[in-house]
Parts: structure tokens; C-alpha cells; sequence
């Protein structure tokens, strides 16, 4: 149940199709995701999990389909409580890393903006660099401001895509307690990392050209069944035998 008392899901991706020209990188994909769970996107190189995010982000429009959040449909000037981390980090290199993220917190409407950015700064371990502008980050720090740019608002969904490449290990403990802060919400994060993905994950999406392949609850699966159903739904065991 929402906070409203309904019982509309957070986030519900119908028919989604994006394409360039003639190539499907997204093909007729639809899920619905509940509050309290945590969606893993998993699938090879190419095979539309950054698409699809971006779409559900609405930073990509769709070809076809919608994407509804809270019941609603989403465009892409909707802001709503959605968290993302893409690729393109959207921070900007002429501003410090506070003044990124009180920029963003002003933008989401966030109402004590100096002290929100002094404790996201903390919780994403920046609090040294914050008077540090984002072009003089290694490209772990980066995701790490990049996260916090995400989390400025406390959103209610969040969306990620590789959250764990190029973080070190005090990162993805730290990763994981803010995930850990999200248990009653919505993740959906994109990854190859099998291992942590399955392990964080309450269920898997497994995506093989554009298409969704897969659909599964994982507490009720091994990594190794986990693992086996992953490769026969990209066609790798078929190739291998
Ligand atoms: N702007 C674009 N123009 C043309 N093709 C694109 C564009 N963006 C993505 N594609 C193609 O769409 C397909 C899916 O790409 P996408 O980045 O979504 O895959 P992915 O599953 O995230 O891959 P990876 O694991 O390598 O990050 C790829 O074949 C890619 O080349």
C-alpha cells in the first residue's frame, strides 16, 4: 500500500519500445514494480538495460509505450520523487560539489537545502571535497556525487544504472547501507555484477536484445539457479553446448 493508502504501483513500464531507425534497442518491454522491492535490470552488453532506465527516468522518450509512476503517466519534464544515476553524471564542472548538489536540492524543492547537501555530502563520504569542483574527481568520486545527486531529494524511486562500477570497497558498503535505507521503497538498478545484483535483488529482470527474457523472484532461487537461468535466457548455454 502507497502512502496514500492506494495500492497503485510505483513504477510501471507499459509496452516501452525505443528505437533508432530501423534497431530495436527496447521491444515491447512491461513490468510492474511494487513498493518495498528492489529490481535487478541484468542482461549482456547492448542489450537495452541502459535504454530502458533512461526511458523510466524520462531523460529518453519512447518510441512506444508509457511509463507510469504512481499511476501516472510520465514525461520527460517530469521531475516527481524519482533518484537517478546515469552515465553522464549530470553534475556540473563549473560548481563545487555542494554547490551541484544545493543546485539540484533548490530544483527538487527541498526545503532546508545547506543542511540536506551537508548530510548527503556525509553519507556519501564527500564532506572533505564538497568546496572541490567535480572535474577534479577520480571517476569513483564522481559516482560517489553522482549518488548524492540522486539521494538530495529522499526520493521514493530510485533508479541506477552500474551503481557499482568503479567504486571501492568502502563505496559499495556505503551503497549498500543507503540501499538498505530503501528497503520500503523502489530501486531499479541496471548491472552487470551478477553476484551483487542477485544478492541485493528482489527479483530480476533479465534483458537480451531489447527484449525482457525474464521475469523472476530471487529469494526463492540459489546464485547458481540464478545464475543458470540468467544464461539460458541471453542464449548462452544453448551457445555453449
Ligand atoms: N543514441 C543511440 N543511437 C543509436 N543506437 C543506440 C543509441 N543508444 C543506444 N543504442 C543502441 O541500443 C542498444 C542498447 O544499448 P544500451 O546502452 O541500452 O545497452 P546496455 O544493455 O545498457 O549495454 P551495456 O551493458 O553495454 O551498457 C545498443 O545496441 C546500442 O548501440
Amino acid at each position: 500500500m502507497n502512502d496514500n493508502g492506494s495500492t497503485t504501483p510505483p513504477l510501471r513500464a507499459d509496452r516501452l519500445e525505443k528505437s533508432y531507425g530501423y534497431f530495436r534497442a527496447v521491444d515491447d518491454v512491461s513490468f510492474t514494480i511494487d513498493r518495498a522491492s528492489t529490481v535487478g535490470l541484468f542482461g549482456p552488453n547492448g542489450a537495452g538495460k541502459t535504454t530502458l532506465l533512461r526511458m523510466l527516468a524520462g531523460i529518453v522518450e519512447p518510441t512506444r509505450g508509457r511509463v507510469l509512476l504512481n499511476g501516472v503517466e510520465r514525461t520527460t519534464d517530469s521531475h516527481g520523487s524519482v533518484g537517478v544515476l546515469t552515465h553522464d553524471s549530470m553534475l556540473y564542472d563549473a560548481l563545487t560539489a555542494r554547490e551541484n548538489l544545493r543546485f539540484h536540492a533548490q530544483l527538487h524543492g527541498v526545503e532546508t537545502v545547506a543542511e540536506r547537501c551537508e548530510t548527503v555530502l556525509d553519507t556519501v563520504g564527500l564532506s572533505h571535497r564538497a568546496s572541490h569542483r567535480p572535474d577534479e574527481f577520480s571517476h569513483g568520486l564522481r559516482k560517489r556525487l553522482s549518488l548524492a545527486r540522486a539521494l538530495i531529494h529522499d526520493p521514493d524511486i530510485l533508479l541506477l544504472d552500474e551503481p557499482y562500477a568503479g567504486l571501492d570497497r568502502r563505496s559499495i558498503e556505503t551503497l549498500s547501507d543507503i540501499l538498505n535505507g530503501f528497503a520500503d521503497r523502489t530501486v531499479v538498478l541496471a548491472t552487470h555484477d551478477l553476484d551483487r545484483g542477485f544478492e541485493r535483488c528482489t527479483r530480476a529482470l533479465i534483458i537480451a536484445d531489447g527484449r525482457l527474457e525474464a521475469d523472476l523472484a530471487t529469494d526463492s532461487l540459489s546464485s547458481t539457479a540464478f545464475e543458470r537461468t540468467y544464461e539460458q535466457a541471453i542464449g548462452l548455454t544453448e551457445a555453449r553446448s
